[in-house]
This record gives C-alpha cells, sequence and structure tokens, in this order.
C-alpha cells in the first residue's frame, strides 16, 4: 500500500473509531486552579472503563468535559476523528447526538411520561420545530418501545416520570441515551442514589447493552468492589491526575492508598 493510501485509510479509521483519546486535558473553573491538571488517557473503542478517587477530585468535571456539559480550559479530546474540546455551535450538537449520558439523579422530565421521556433521547435529530411539537415518527415511537422492552419498562411507558422508584428512573435514563443512538455511553454516579441490588441490576444492564451494541463506557462511581466487578478497565484519580491506570485485578491496598489516602479504612 502506498503512503497517500495508508494514511487515508488511517484517517478513515479514525472518523470511524469509538476510541477516546485524551490529551493533556486542563481544567480550571478558577483561573491558576486547575481541577483536571493535564489527564490523558486512550480508552479503547469498547469496553467498560470505571473511574474512581475522592470527592472533588475531577471525576465529573472529566467526564463532563468529554460531552462538553463543562468546557475545557487545554487539552484534546479526540473521539471519532474530531477534537470534542475544539467544537462549537452546530459541529458540537451533531457531535453531542451521539454522545449518551446517565445521571446520578436520572435528570428525567418529571412531569412527562416514560414514553416522552425515551423518546426525548431523538431531540438532536429532529427539527426544532417537530421537536417543539413533540412530533417524533412511527419509527422513532417503534424505536422507544423496543428500547423499553429491553430496560424492561414496556409496562410503564404512559406513567408519568414522577411515579417511578430510583431504579425505574435509571432504566428510563438508560433507553433515552440509548434513544440517541450513541457511539459511547458516560456516566455519572449512575448507581449512587440506589440500593446495592438495584445498582447491580443497573450496571449490568448499562454493560450488557454496550455490549450489544459494541460501544464503549466510562463511568463514574464511589463503589471500588463494583467498579472492580464489573469495568474492565480502571482509572484512579487523586487531585485531579491519573494516579491508576489498570486492570481491575491490578488494584492494590497500594493504589488505593495513593487515590484516596490514609489507609485506617482499608480493611
Ligand atoms: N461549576 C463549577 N464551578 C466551580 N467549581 C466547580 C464546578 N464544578 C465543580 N467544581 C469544583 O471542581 C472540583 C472537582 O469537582 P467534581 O465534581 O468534578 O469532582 P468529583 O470527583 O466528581 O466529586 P464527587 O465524587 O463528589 O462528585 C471540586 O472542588 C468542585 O468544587
Amino acid at each position: 500500500m502506498n503512503q497517500t493510501a495508508a494514511s487515508s485509510l488511517a484517517h478513515a479509521d479514525a472518523e470511524t473509531s469509538r476510541a477516546l483519546v485524551i490529551k493533556n486535558l486542563v481544567k480550571e473553573y478558577t483561573p491558576g486552579k486547575p481541577v483536571l491538571s493535564g489527564i490523558s488517557l486512550e480508552l479503547e473503542a469498547r469496553g467498560i472503563t470505571a473511574i474512581i478517587g475522592p470527592s472533588g477530585t475531577g471525576k465529573s468535571t472529566l467526564i463532563r468535559c468529554i460531552n462538553r456539559l463543562v468546557d475545557p480550559t487545554k487539552g484534546e479530546i479526540l473521539f471519532k476523528g474530531k477534537d470534542l474540546a475544539k467544537l462549537s455551535g452546530k459541529q458540537l450538537r451533531l457531535a453531542r447526538r451521539h454522545i449518551g449520558m446517565v445521571f446520578q439523579e436520572y435528570n428525567l422530565l418529571e412531569r412527562l411520561s416514560v414514553m416522552e421521556n425515551v423518546l426525548s433521547g431523538r431531540l438532536g435529530y429532529v427539527s426544532p420545530f417537530r421537536a417543539w411539537l413533540r412530533k417524533f415518527s412511527e419509527a422513532d415511537m417503534q424505536r422507544a418501545f423496543e428500547l423499553l422492552d429491553q430496560v424492561g419498562m414496556a409496562d410503564f411507558a404512559d406513567q408519568r416520570a414522577d411515579a417511578l422508584s430510583g431504579g425505574q428512573r435509571q432504566r428510563v435514563a438508560i433507553a433515552r441515551a440509548l434513544m440517541q443512538s450513541p457511539d459511547i455511553l458516560l456516566a455519572d454516579e449512575p448507581t449512587s442514589s440506589l440500593d446495592p441490588k438495584t445498582s447491580v441490576e443497573i450496571l449490568d444492564l448499562m454493560t450488557e447493552q454496550a455490549k450489544i451494541r459494541n460501544i464503549p463506557v466510562v463511568i463514574n462511581i464511589h463503589d471500588v468492589t463494583l467498579a472492580k466487578r464489573f469495568a474492565d478497565r480502571i482509572v484512579g484519580m487523586s487531585s485531579g491526575h491519573v494516579v491508576y491506570d489498570g486492570a481491575p485485578d491490578g488494584l492494590q491496598d497500594e493504589h488505593l492508598k495513593a487515590i484516596y489516602g490514609g489507609e485506617d479504612w482499608l480493611s
């Protein structure tokens, strides 16, 4: 293969690959006080990455920089051939369509039905006028029903979101994220408000759905046991730096000390 062909193949691969490459990412909410101090990570195009670390260490900031709920101060976030850190306006809206996000507090439209909440995952795809009228195509309605079935919520389609339990809400939120046909799924402490059994069910559901779709997942999570159980890779953060990056099995007490500090809390 000649060099031009090889370079255009590499370019095409970057355009389609769902690998996420973060280079020297810095976020300062207050100038001169970085919350993220030059994070560099290369995440594979599939698999579950759990981000762990103490409160206030910048985990949410990192995840929110990826989908640009937070604007990075410096650095690159390369995904599907684009630098998400540099996008604005229409380009950013188009890129965001394909980034699914699941939140700790679900972020559902409480007074709307489960079905309407799932359909809202398509809002980035329909015209502003149709979105305003909440007019969705038959195909979208069909897909929303299928997704509700897949997350075990088909029987609740007409129920208002505010009548659901936390676990049910998170199932709806996952269906809404999947409705975006995401290329990556981000989750910011998706189980922190849930009981232990429901937490496992929700992580099971997210990992199963991501595997079916062959998309990468990045999850912020406080529960180290759950992180080790579900993740293929663990990134441990401390004070805005990555201090562990490796397999769940490799995460030892010495790493937990480096991530969380102290050791009295370790068994
Ligand atoms: N919008 C904001 N404006 C100013 N400072 C912020 C903002 N969001 C977060 N911070 C600060 O940035 C730091 C990192 O917060 P972040 O929420 O990213 O941490 P975290 O590791 O996700 O914490 P937790 O586990 O408690 O959610 C904290 O000191 C926080 O106060």
